[in-house]
């Protein structure tokens, strides 16, 4: 009877605590952080139990993507980003919303964006310690912060060093023949480029950093696309926390099952290394791609710069999604792009055929395109392939006028700042690649915050000189052989899975010169 008297009081007592605090992190604090910033002039939305302004959210992205999209129009932000574009013009530039209980400042201030990117220590990356995005891309580089974040970004700008990507340029152009090969069937017809562009990004990533093919990681790279579905359909999902302790979603199980699987395609592909290279190398010496630097990094004599399995496991996964998402719908956009605006294809032809004439691209002509160069910047700045940054406040900090308590994310939109008029004038919506005709300073008049494609600061892109290079010999190459025009079965309808993307592929009608 006692033991039962006991267990009863223990059940209650857990109950209440339970209670007291998931009241305090559902209800009490959100409210006493929302007064905090409110004090000090921030608008927003208000708070709502759970939730906070999720629902809103999906509700308004839904609406977005249900009307059809003008196949002229570039105008991006409010197609993505319903919910930031109506708040902007409501609340005005930076302002509070709610994902689930925890606040979210949206700044468009362009010197508070300079301070956020610039000050790491202030803003780091949000916590990925948990969850599906940590299934995709581990503690990588991408997510890695402080000390691990400094390792392995030393690694990496050796692997990205000028010479390296020299030395890739002939695999570049080797991925681009086969593609183009595969193309043949498809002269004085239509074909559709975005599936091309993911083949051809992976096989260049697979070539270059991990001294494989394409088809050796395929089941790597199918198991990552579908992690990256899992995230964009779980983005704005708000669970009681701890309920995944007890109750497992289908996502949760087949992400586990990803994980697992990931990990032993990956450590198969060093094993296989390690044996290549015991079989011809001396011992210790992996190769001077980036699993080759990786597996070295893992037997160094220093312990400060030694890395784990896992470690290594989580830079092959960052490597194969940032190396092959990104690249492939820039080259998609742009070949989107030129196919609707003859008159730069024709330019930008036109300075290929002068630099190159009909031989392959090398680095010094790479270097001399201009027109090329402002296609993609122009790119970029209409369809960016990141829309968001976000980064959190850990200690309370002072940003400009504002005190912001810790335990809040600050959020950046790149379409926010790349479709203002107010920064790029009235025709901000339209393709004028012209407008970086005299560099990317110039068109931003030095205000490098305004123009964000590859990031900003410490935490900027490492594959920034790698991905223009494989974009630019991929463009080159294919105008050297082939006219394109938008086709008429082209549907325009932008979507972010993870990068902006191309719902319905882009189909071109190819003409053989
Ligand atoms: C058009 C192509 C690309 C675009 C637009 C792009 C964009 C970006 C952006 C915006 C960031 C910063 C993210 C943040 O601050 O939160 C970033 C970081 C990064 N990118 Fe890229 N990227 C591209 C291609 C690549 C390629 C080809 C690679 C690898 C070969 C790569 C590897 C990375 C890595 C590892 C980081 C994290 C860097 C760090 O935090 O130190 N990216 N990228």
């Amino acid at each position: 009877m006692d033991v039962l008297k006991f267990a009863s009081a223990v059940f209650v007592v857990s109950s209440l605590s339970v209670s007291i605090w998931l009241l305090n992190k559902l209800w009490l604090t959100p409210i006493r952080k929302q007064r905090f910033l409110r004090q000090q002039g921030i608008k927003g939305n208000s708070y709502k139990f759970l939730h906070g302004n999720t629902k809103d959210i999906l509700s308004m992205r839904r609406q977005s993507m249900a009307i059809p999209m003008d196949c002229l129009s570039h105008n991006l932000f409010p197609k993505l980003q319903p919910h930031f574009y109506s708040w902007l013009k409501i609340y005005g530039k930076n302002f509070l919303t709610w994902y689930g209980p925890r606040p979210e400042l949206f700044v468009t201030e362009v010197e508070y964006i300079k301070e956020i990117m610039n000050k790491v220590q202030d803003y780091p990356k949000i916590e990925m310690s948990t969850g599906f995005v940590k299934v995709l891309l581990g503690d990588g580089l991408v997510t890695a912060k402080g000390k691990k974040w400094a390792k392995q970004r030393k690694l990496a700008n050796q692997v990205f060093h000028a010479d390296s990507l020299k030395r890739m340029i002939p695999d570049m152009i080797a991925s681009v023949e086969m593609m183009l090969d595969r193309w043949r069937q498809h002269e004085g017809r239509e074909i559709e480029v975005f599936e091309e562009f993911k083949f051809l990004s992976s096989e260049i990533i697979s070539r270059t950093a991990f001294g494989s093919s394409f088809v050796e990681g395929r089941d790597i790279f199918d198991m990552l696309s579908e992690m990256a579905i899992i995230i964009t359909r779980n983005s704005y999902r708000v669970r009681l926390p701890g309920l995944s302790w007890f109750s497992k979603s289908k996502d949760d199980i087949r992400s586990e099952k990803l994980e697992q699987d990931i990990y032993d395609s990956i450590v198969r592909i060093m094993d296989k290394r390690k044996k290549e290279c015991g079989m011809h190398g001396e011992v210790g010496s992996f190769g001077t791609d980036l699993l080759g630097s990786l597996m070295k990094a893992m037997i160094d004599s220093d312990q400060d710069k030694r890395i784990t399995i896992q470690d290594v496991v989580d830079e092959c996964k960052t490597f194969y999604v940032a190396g092959q998402e990104t690249t492939s719908t820039l080259l998609s956009w742009a070949v989107f792009l030129l196919g609707s605006h003859t008159d730069w294809q024709e330019k930008a032809r036109q300075e290929v055929f002068n630099l190159f004439g009909k031989e392959h691209p090398h680095s010094d002509g790479i270097a001399r395109l201009k027109i090329v160069n402002m296609v993609i910047n122009e790119t970029l700045r209409l369809y960016p392939p990141v829309i968001e940054f976000t980064r959190q406040v850990k200690e309370g900090t002072k940003l400009g006028n504002y005190i912001l308590p810790a335990n809040i994310h600050v959020v950046l939109s790149t379409l926010a700042l790349h479709h203002d008029t107010n920064i790029w004038g009235e025709d901000a919506h339209q393709f004028k690649p012209d407008r970086f005709s005299q560099g990317v300073a110039n068109a931003t008049k030095n205000n490098p915050a305004v123009y964000i494609p590859f990031g900003l600061g410490p935490r900027s892109c490492v594959g920034l000189n790698f991905a223009t290079n494989e974009t630019k010999i991929a463009l080159v190459m294919i105008l050297q052989r082939y006219t394109f025009t938008l086709s008429p079965t082209y549907i325009h309808s932008p979507v972010q899975i993870l990068t902006t993307r191309p719902q319905h592929g882009v189909q071109v009608m190819l003409r053989p010169l």
